[in-house]
């Protein structure tokens, strides 16, 4: 795992890119093999027909113009014409194959990066900024995509034009060949010295368009603090320093880009000077006029797609960059894995034990909890209280093995959490976190979320028995209405009234709920302890409560400080022994119940 990082910070590649990575790119292409030899044959075709061209000349100016065979000059023309068609057609075929080819391999590449989040801890999202690994999933995998299909074809068809141009050029005179390829040498050393300053600079631009989107990600979904804090034009100021970042970056790689472009035409227009020359001072000796122009023809030819080829090998260089972060988002390990010989978790009952747990976030940070023991019986329901930062969100976060315990252990119904699979863990385990997050979509499907096969009418009854139907039924079109991502139309507590809904239907024994601390109005308070009643009953709950009701109710209360239980027992029983619960209770739930 890399560490921690903003958008101000450059990320660090845990592995550079090495050569043979590009062999993993086949992987990706073995689909479409057969798809794609027959796209090279069309080529194929398409080239032979175009490099036709000057050869039907040349035979035109050396034998039937002098001879005035009008006879041949129609077939010559006949000939020509055909060729131009079926070039035409083939062009045609390898525009459409190559973009279906290509459009079918960005969402292999996409859906296998997609994937691979899906699996990822907790940890991985909580290193970097997000707007990092969506780049990563949008912008690089469009660039790889195109030099795969589009890229690959062309250079494919690029090398076979310059071979079959060569045999041609060869045919003809094979000393002009010969002076023709006389300034390639130069051609690769030049392009094998600036490889190694393209290939940083590109990495340093891939980093500075990183932050960038990572910037622009966090400022939209932070729009309503910035506003509220009228701290618009900080935030127009910081994005105009991460974007000159981007500019100057971006500078600096085309610069260095730029210095092969010119170097082959230069080279090519050297080269075609040179035939001239040459071919000027041995006309009519050992080369005729229509050789010549074939061969200047032959030689335009053989630089275009030369020119072609060096601008592959330029993409290739720059697709590099984004590579490197693509197979390094492949290559993380989603931490939280099952055993080997993990099993499914039986239906449980409930019954939950940590023994000595101790857990730290990072390798190298201190321990967050320490030697955490404690039994919930099933169907208790546990409320952990204490100060802000106190470790209570991260002891339940270890329950849905979110994050692996350091030492010690969980089990549930004397099961080893890491012994059983990830999926049937969490089957049984309804989570609500402390923000209710709300899918874009409709009312139902997002109650549905929680049970995918629940009918209509289930998904109605659970929102009845959690008390978010009232609410719903105001809405414009009920159920059917759509809310946007977030819920940014709903108020806090219908938030949250779905987010009980949701976990109702899906019925879990082990309820985890992280208890919102937003201040409600009366009404929608008594709904919402209502609907929590509902809720609890005859399951095993962990609440990180802050409602009095809650705590006061809980059949245990483990009182976290400092990553430490430090004491635990009913509200009455914590009341009586007047030590930390009692002044938490006395400073911060008497503030509370004053406001009820
Ligand atoms: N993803 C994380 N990576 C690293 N440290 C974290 C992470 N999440 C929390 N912490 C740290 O762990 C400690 C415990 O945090 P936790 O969220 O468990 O506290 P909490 O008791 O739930 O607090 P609150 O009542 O404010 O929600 C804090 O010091 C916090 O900074």
């Amino acid at each position: 795992m890399t560490k921690r990082n903003t958008y101000n910070e450059d990320e660090e590649l845990t592995s550079r890119f090495n050569w043979h990575d590009y062999a993993r790119l086949g992987h990706y292409l073995r689909p479409y093999s057969w798809r794609l030899c027959f796209v090279l044959i069309t080529i194929l075709i398409g080239n032979i027909a175009i490099i036709l061209g000057p050869y039907l000349m040349k035979i035109a100016i050396d034998t039937a113009i002098p001879n005035r065979n009008l006879p041949l000059i129609w077939a010559l023309s006949g000939t020509f014409l055909i060729s131009l068609v079926i070039a035409f057609l083939c062009f045609r075929y390898r525009i459409w194959a190559i973009t279906e080819i290509g459009q079918s391999l960005l969402i292999d590449m996409r859906t296998d990066l997609f994937t691979h989040l899906q699996e990822l801890p907790f940890a991985y999202f909580d290193s970097r900024p997000h707007g990092k690994i969506l780049i990563r999933v949008v912008n690089y995998i469009n660039t790889l995509s195109d030099l795969l299909a589009n890229g690959l074809v062309n250079l494919i068809s690029d090398i076979i034009s310059v071979l079959v141009t060569l045999i041609f050029m060869f045919a003809i005179n094979w000393q002009l060949t010969l002076d023709s390829l006389a300034l390639i040498p130069v051609l690769v050393l030049w392009a094998y010295l600036i490889q190694k300053k393209q290939r940083q600079a590109f990495r340093k631009l891939s980093d500075k368009q990183s932050n960038l989107n990572a910037y622009i990600h966090e400022s939209i979904a932070g729009i309503k603090v910035t506003q509220g804090f009228a701290q618009e034009a900080n935030a127009i100021q910081t994005f105009d320093a991460v974007a000159d970042d981007n500019r100057r970056a971006y500078m600096q790689a085309v610069k260095i880009q730029y210095a092969l472009g010119p170097g082959v035409q230069n080279i090519s227009t050297i080269t075609t000077a040179l035939i001239y020359f040459i071919g000027i001072q041995q006309l009519g000796v050992v080369v005729s006029t229509g050789t010549l122009i074939a061969f200047l023809g032959y030689i335009n030819n053989f630089w275009n797609p030369v020119i072609n080829i060096g601008n592959f090998y330029n993409s290739l260089i720059t697709a590099t960059a984004y590579l490197e972060r693509i197979f390094e988002t492949m290559d993380e390990k989603p931490q939280i894995l099952d055993a080997p010989d993990a099993f499914n978790l039986p239906p449980i009952k409930g019954d939950v034990r940590f023994n000595n747990v101790s857990f730290r976030y990072e390798e190298a940070s201190p321990l967050t909890l320490h030697d955490i023991s404690f039994h919930a019986q099933a169907g208790q329901t546990i409320a952990l209280v204490g100060p802000t930062g106190a470790g209570k969100t991260t002891i339940i976060n270890l329950l849905s093995r979110f994050y692996n315990v350091t030492t010690g252990n969980i089990t549930i119904d004397n099961i080893n959490l890491q012994q059983v699979t990830l999926d049937s863990l969490r089957q049984q385990m309804g989570v609500m976190q402390q923000e209710t997050f709300i899918f874009s979509g409709t009312i139902m499907d997002n109650i549905r979320y929680g049970r995918l096969d629940a009918t209509d009418d289930e998904v109605r009854s659970a929102a009845k028995i959690a008390r978010a139907d009232a609410f719903i039924q105001t809405l414009p079109s009920g159920y059917n209405t759509t809310v946007q991502e977030h819920g940014s139309s709903l108020s806090a507590g219908q938030r949250q009234l779905l987010a009980f809904a949701r976990v109702l239907l899906a019925d879990p024994r082990i309820l985890i709920l992280d208890e919102a601390t937003a201040a409600i109005d009366t009404k929608t308070e008594t709904l919402l302890q209502e609907g929590l009643n509902e809720l609890l009953k005859g399951r095993t709950s962990f609440i990180v409560a802050h409602r009095l009701s809650t705590i006061q109710r809980a059949d245990q209360i483990l009182v976290i400080n400092h990553g430490r239980i430090v004491e635990a027992g009913r509200h009455d029983q914590l009341m009586a022994m007047h030590g930390e619960y009692y002044r938490l209770y006395d400073s911060q739930y008497q503030m509370l119940q004053d406001q009820n």
